[in-house]
């Protein structure tokens, strides 16, 4: 299993840490345009294998696309990040442009590869890849619920007064601080409704605070987050490449699930080793549909802007 990460930098980096420790990718190499960094980084993280016990080879490239080829999955998380007050939309201008070029020279060298979009605004860049390349709409997955999903059970735990190993929860939308759609309704402590336990006003709490996880991190860091994203990303890596057949909200293209078509926007999906093995369609609360629709409605006026 080869894995490449585009862009070695914060959210890279990490994630191809957290892939190479759960040691089930036999190669994973970094490519960044900045001359010898991803090779700095690889060799950085090569000479942890003997302290975190894997076997991962770790290589880097500075912008040569021949040492990515045969990827079976590719990540993308080249771009520049956002600072605070910003919103991830305002990233386009920039992101755009790199991310377009980076999926069209990945798909070169290596056909049959799965990409998984990171860099923001994530859900755009999603449905741009699509556009450039033309893939099945198995092979493009956006990696944004899985993150926020994290963050809101971290968020439920802390309300709860709960180890977060004994709550649930799923966040669907957009990756945007307006346009998550963070699913209280669902959330659980050990099967129990969340709701039990929590009012409605601490569970309202914890879904405003979920849809501004990036951006509280943003103003407490200066730039945006590393090391969850970079867990999430590995976690959807794995369950492609081990074919767990997993849930987790992704970015997907849709093409009239949840009455949405022609965008791409977090929803629960299987993923096994096709990439998107399935999109499951959960019935929804007519809060909960508006919501997303409105969701929807904020990334096509960002579509607009490709
Ligand atoms: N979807 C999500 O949940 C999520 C989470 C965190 C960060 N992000 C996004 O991921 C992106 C990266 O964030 P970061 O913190 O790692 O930034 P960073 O600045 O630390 O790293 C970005 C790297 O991309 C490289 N790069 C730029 N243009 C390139 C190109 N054409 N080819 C190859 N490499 C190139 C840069 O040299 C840099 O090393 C940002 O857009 C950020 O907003 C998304
Ligand atoms: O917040 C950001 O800009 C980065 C990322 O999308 C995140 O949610 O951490």
């Amino acid at each position: 299993m080869k894995v490449t990460v585009v862009g070695a930098g914060a959210v890279g980096a990490s994630c191809a840490e957290y892939i190479a420790i759960k040691d089930f990718a036999s190669e994973v190499v970094l490519l960044d345009i900045k001359e010898g960094f991803a090779e700095g980084k690889a060799m950085d993280l090569m000479q942890t294998a003997s302290l975190n016990g894997f076997d991962t080879k770790i290589t880097g490239a500075t912008n040569d696309y021949s040492k990515t080829a045969g990827s079976d999955i590719a990540v993308i998380t080249s771009g520049i990040p956002r600072k605070p007050g910003m919103t991830r939309e305002e990233l386009i201008g920039i992101n755009a442009g790199i991310v377009k070029s980076v999926s069209e020279s990945l798909v070169k060298h290596s056909p049959d590869v799965i990409l998984i979009v990171v860099s923001n605004p994530m859900d755009t860049m999603t449905y741009l890849a699509h556009k450039v390349t033309g893939l099945p709409k198995n092979r493009i997955i956006g990696m944004g619920g899985a993150l926020d999903s994290a963050r809101f059970k971290y968020r439920l735990a802390e309300a709860l007064e709960a180890p977060i190993s004994d709550v649930d929860g799923m966040v669907i939308g957009g990756h945007s601080d307006k346009g998550m759609v963070p699913l209280t309704r669902l959330a659980t402590r050990n099967s129990v409704p969340a709701s039990e336990f929590l009012s409605e006003e601490r569970l309202d709490q914890v879904l405003q605070d979920t849809k501004v996880g990036g951006a509280t991190l943003t103003g407490l860091l200066g730039t945006s987050a590393w090391y969850a994203p970079g867990a999430a990303v590995s976690g959807l890596v794995q369950a492609i490449a081990c074919d767990q057949k997993k849930i987790f909200p992704c970015s997907v293209l849709l093409d009239g699930e949840y009455g949405l078509s022609d965008l791409c926007i977090g929803v629960p999906v299987v993923l096994g080793r096709n990439g998107i093995e399935k999109i499951v369609e959960i019935n929804l609360s007519d809060a909960e549909k508006d919501a997303l629709k409105e969701s929807a409605e904020g990334v096509k006026k960002t579509n607009e802007l490709i």
